[in-house]
């Protein structure tokens, strides 16, 4: 077995079309009874495209994992991973906090790896569940740990400064896999690790 292994990993957007982006985005504001025709206005559609274009790429990345030589088998886990993606319905940003933990099998893997999963699947449309589970799911397949889990604390600002307004509220959820979902010991001490009270 080597002793190190990466895995690369690169999001393709099939289909991209930016000028065609730009040009529904101002359609999209002159519908909406928007002036375009000012200085600081004038670039605001091809400005929508490019911003939304970039919310929807994550960076490419290695995922680099390195033989378990001491046998560890304790909690790994990274907490308070900022996080930012946009929820599909209205898409508007949900940004918060990540916290990712696993419990080794033969493997572990480089600690800034879990933050550019969890990046990898926040780049596109998402709702937070999904999200979630994503992360959770692919770290399971990729690094065959004894156990893995994800916990998102997010504030979805279509839920905070549009419609209903509940300014503070917070959506927290959570993907547990393997022993970290079956072993009431392991899952405990990964909420109390990632300061999640449970
Ligand atoms: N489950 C889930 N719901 C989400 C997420 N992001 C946004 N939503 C919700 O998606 C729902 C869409 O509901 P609709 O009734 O179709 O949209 P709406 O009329 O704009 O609803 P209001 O936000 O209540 O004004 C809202 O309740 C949002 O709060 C998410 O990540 N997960
Ligand atoms: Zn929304």
């Amino acid at each position: 077995m080597p002793s190190t292994a990466t895995l690369h990993v690169l999001h393709q957007a099939p289909g991209r079309d930016l000028a065609a982006a730009e040009e529904a985005a101002a359609a999209f504001l002159e519908a909406l009874g928007i002036d375009l025709d000012s200085e600081s206005l004038r670039q605001t559609p091809r400005r929508m495209a490019h911003g939304y274009a970039e919310l929807f790429t994550p960076r490419a990345f290695d995922l680099t994992t390195f033989p378990n030589d001491e046998d560890y088998d304790e909690l790994v886990l990274v907490r308070n991973v900022p996080l930012r993606s946009v929820c599909e319905h209205h898409l508007l940003p949900f940004a918060g906090t990540v916290h990712i933990g696993y419990l080794p099998g033969e493997r572990i893997i480089g600690l800034s790896k879990l933050a550019r999963v969890a990046e990898h699947f926040a780049c596109r449309p998402q709702v937070q569940e999904r999200l979630t589970k994503q992360i959770a799911g692919w770290l399971d397949e990729h690094l065959h740990p004894r156990g893995v889990g994800v916990v998102i604390e997010a504030e979805h600002s279509c839920m905070t400064l549009r419609g209903v307004q509940s300014v503070g509220s917070a959506t927290v959820t959570s993907a547990l896999l393997g022993a970290l979902r079956d072993d009431p010991r392991s899952r405990q001490e990964f909420f109390a690790l990632a300061g999640v009270h449970a």
